[in-house]
């Protein structure tokens, strides 16, 4: 197994994406919101952090590439699926497993800032800052981790390792010393 050691365990991501539930709904009390997933990766963190939020919530998914089945970033951003529903005069939280170069979430921002939403934040579960090849902040972060590439809770390697319950780190010499298949 090429993800062998946990950097954040199940326990860990359960109790912080609890705390980040409780500051969005404090945050947003009163207002309905519309939760913006950008699929793949955020599908689980998704999922987990829409039942700590007590406050009407709609769901609709973005899904955008720029990885394939490479641990860089292509550096191009494409919009593979749009949202449902319009978000003109809505509140808006983009849901997004890891923020890295940026370059995902800077696209994504700009795209959804041109349909004029009332409000827009971005939660992310990961924030490895020492990558980015912009300037974005987000809005709400679970933890902040090392340059690794890591895998689980939703994040993949070429596709891999999505369903992994805790976060991961990839030790790709590691898998192929041990006949791994990456
Ligand atoms: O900050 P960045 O360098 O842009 O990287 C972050 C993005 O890369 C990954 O998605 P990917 O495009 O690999 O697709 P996936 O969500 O389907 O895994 C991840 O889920 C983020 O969406
Ligand atoms: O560390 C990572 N793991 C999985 N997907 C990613 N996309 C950007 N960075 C990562
Ligand atoms: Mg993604």
């Amino acid at each position: 197994m090429g993800a062998s050691k946990v950097l954040l365990t199940k326990k860990q991501i359960q109790s912080r994406v609890r705390e980040l539930g409780q500051s969005i709904t404090y945050d947003y009390a009163g207002h309905e919101l519309v939760v913006v997933g950008i699929l793949t990766g955020s599908f689980i963190f998704l999922a987990d952090l829409v039942r700590t939020i007590d406050v009407p919530v709609v769901i609709d998914f973005m899904s955008l590439s720029s990885y394939g089945a490479l641990t860089e970033s292509s550096g191009e951003v494409r919009i593979l699926k749009d949202l449902e529903m319009p978000v003109e005069g809505k509140n808006v939280l983009v849901v997004e497993d890891i923020v890295d170069t940026g370059l995902t979430l800077t696209y994504v921002v700009e795209v959804l800032k041109k349909r004029r939403p009332q409000s827009l934040k971005v939660c992310v579960l990961l924030d490895k800052p020492s990558r980015r090849k912009t300037a974005f902040v987000p809005d709400y972060c679970g933890f902040v981790i090392p340059d690794e590439f890591v895998v689980g809770y939703g994040l993949d390697y070429a596709g891999k390792y999505r369903n992994l319950p805790d976060i991961r780190i990839l030790e790709l010499k590691k898998a192929k010393g041990q006949g791994g298949d990456e």
